[in-house]
């Protein structure tokens, strides 16, 4: 079920039109990676998401209801493009003042865990103005987690945070993921958005450029796969056949002493020539099939705007 929808949203900063009509849809339990370069539209649509502002037109529904007739507010969480902190708070006091504001329960026993989840249990109580930027940006995911949020929208959760602790963040996200939580995430980091999203959108310019599963992508962007092969000798009579096969599947075919290389524009290829070795009792050590990464596709959707 989708649990957020928008419907030809968009929102105009005096004539510039900034996000241009984006109808999109994210199902429960999913994390959704929202790609584009700086300036793409991306923090302005989760602004206007979690309610920071205001659309210029189209609609939002969340948990299948429009956004101005429920309280949704507190089913979600949020990590803004940019938090502010009061330097007199802790870490902990920052919870506890969130949790009033959004008038959700937040134990000491709730406030700790989730302090933990970020790595800052052992600064609880340490005030904020001390810590440093990737500290402030685990804080700020602390808060979105404030109320345990059904939906969590994360802008650019990991920028600005050490390598360790950007794998932390990413482990928590597939932990809150496991338990069902849906989340809507930017980054520009590509390969943590191949590594843990389970569905991708690319904007560009204000619209989405596209949209579909990293498998989707690929599939779309038609990019000739390289396939590497590695096997025992062909039989003396299959050698023609397969050699003849293999040449009909693809292109720029190489042929080496128990390799050869090709290229193809679909996958069924592969599974195809796989076969047809298996059938000719062709023993396969090794299949490489190079498929196009994120960054490939994001290069070429995004290209020049
Ligand atoms: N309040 C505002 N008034 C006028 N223009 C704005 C405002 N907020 C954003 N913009 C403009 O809208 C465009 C999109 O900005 P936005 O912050 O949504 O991009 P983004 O995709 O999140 O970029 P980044 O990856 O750099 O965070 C930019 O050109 C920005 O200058």
């Amino acid at each position: 079920m989708a649990v957020i929808e928008t419907l030809q949203l968009s929102k105009r900063f005096g004539d510039r039109t900034v996000v241009d009509q984006v109808s999109l849809s994210v199902r429960g339990g999913e994390i959704f990676g929202f790609l584009g370069r700086n300036g793409a539209g991306k923090s302005t649509f989760i602004n206007m998401l979690t309610g920071i502002i205001r659309p210029s037109s189209g609609r939002i529904r969340m948990f299948g209801h429009d956004v101005q007739t429920e309280d949704w507010k507190r089913r979600i969480g949020v990590l803004p493009d940019y938090s502010t902190f009061y330097d007199s708070l802790s870490a902990a006091d920052h919870l506890r003042y969130f949790a009033r504001v959004k008038k959700v329960g937040l134990t000491h026993e709730d406030c700790m865990r989730i302090l933990d989840a970020v790595e800052l249990g052992e600064h609880a109580a340490r005030k904020a103005k001390t810590f440093s930027f990737g500290m402030k940006k685990k804080l700020g995911i602390a808060q979105a987690m404030v109320g345990d949020p059904e939906i969590l929208f994360l802008d650019e959760p990991t920028s600005g945070v050490d390598v360790e602790s950007a794998l932390h963040i990413q482990e928590l996200l597939l932990r809150l993921h496991q338990q069902g939580k849906t989340i809507f995430m930017t980054s520009h980091n590509l390969h943590e958005v191949e590594k843990i999203c389970t569905r991708i959108a690319i904007m560009k310019s204000g619209k989405i450029a596209s949209e579909g599963s990293l498998t989707e992508l690929q599939a779309a962007q038609q990019a000739w796969r390289q396939v590497q092969v590695r096997h025992s000798a062909f039989s003396a009579e299959e050698q023609a056949a397969l050699r003849a096969f293999v040449e009909s599947l693809g292109r720029n075919i190489r042929w080496g002493e128990g390799r050869f290389q090709l290229q193809v524009d679909e996958e069924q290829k592969v599974a195809a020539l796989v076969r047809a070795l298996v059938q000719a009792r062709v023993d396969i050590y090794g299949v490489n099939v190079d498929v196009p990464s994120l960054e490939k596709i994001f290069m070429q959707e995004d290209g020049d705007v």
